[in-house]
């Protein structure tokens, strides 16, 4: 039987009087790869910043491990889930391995600071991600893409239970976008990581999830493997287009806009 990481039940989601989704309910599988699958605006990230806290729940309850989070405290939510929110702009220019630090305050004491340890376990991450050489860069003088990477490496260095990751490769080379989701997956295989992430890449879905929830423009949300959850007719219900899937030895196929006659 599949272990289940996250649980939604009845969740309400939105902006004080405002529901931007009515009624979800999700078992998110221990230790695989999960995407949310949606168009432009039509809440994942408020359902996201939802299952993170950040947001107040609406309505429903949010499980890990079987148990209502709400009822937890916060050191023990930061310590068990990490967060990639879309690239932003910092306001301060910490250099990178600072940054990257941060995601090491979950485990530290209160007012400690990181220790030779933490920094070791900071430094691996950066150089999992072949971004090494930015260490003692200023954060405000890196590029989006590399500034993306540290946030991933920030997260990865929490050592978390759950990744959740809104968009993480939107601002990232075609490379990186294949080495990161390639390392999260074997992390997935390896550590029983569980990770949650958003994409506009119904490929990237097919390619490294394991199941995949689509949310249609109605709000509607189908949960199953990427086969079942990402065909043809979500596709152009949701972003209309007519797309086709094409067979490639050795994996679930590649989708492709069909062909104008
Ligand atoms: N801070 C906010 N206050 C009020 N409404 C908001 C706020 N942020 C987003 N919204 C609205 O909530 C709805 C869902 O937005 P959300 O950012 O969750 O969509 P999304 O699916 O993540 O979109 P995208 O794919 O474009 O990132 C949209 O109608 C948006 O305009």
């Amino acid at each position: 039987m599949t272990e289940i990481a996250m649980q939604l039940e009845g969740v309400a989601c939105g902006y004080g009087a405002r529901t931007v989704l009515a009624n979800v309910d999700l078992s998110i599988p221990r230790g695989k790869l999960f995407c949310l699958l949606g168009p432009n605006g039509v809440g994942k990230t408020t359902l996201f910043k939802t299952m993170l806290r950040l947001l107040p729940l609406q309505r429903g309850v949010i499980r890990i491990g079987g148990e209502d989070v709400a009822r937890w405290s916060d050191a023990r939510f930061a310590k068990t889930v990490a967060y990639v929110p879309q690239a932003h702009t910092p306001p301060f220019p910490f250099s990178v391995i600072d940054v990257v630090s941060i995601g090491r305050a979950a485990h530290l004491g209160p007012f400690a600071a990181p220790g030779a340890s933490d920094l070791a376990v900071a430094r691996q991450a950066l150089e999992t991600l072949a971004i090494g050489h930015l260490a003692e860069r200023p954060y405000t003088e890196i590029s989006g893409g590399e500034r993306q990477l540290a946030l991933i490496a920030r997260a990865l260095a929490q050592q978390p239970e759950i990744l959740v990751m809104d968009e993480p490769t939107a601002s990232l080379d075609f490379g990186h976008q294949i080495r990161v989701l390639d390392h999260v997956c074997e992390l997935t295989r390896r550590s029983k990581l569980t990770v949650v992430m958003t994409s506009h890449d119904p490929n990237q879905a097919l390619r490294h999830a394991q199941s995949v929830a689509t949310l249609g423009r109605n709000g509607a949300v189908f949960v199953g493997c990427p086969s079942a959850a990402i065909t043809e007719n979500y596709l152009f219900d949701t972003y209309g287009v007519r797309t086709q899937r094409v067979a490639v030895p050795g994996s679930r196929g590649v989708i492709v806009p069909a062909q104008q006659d």
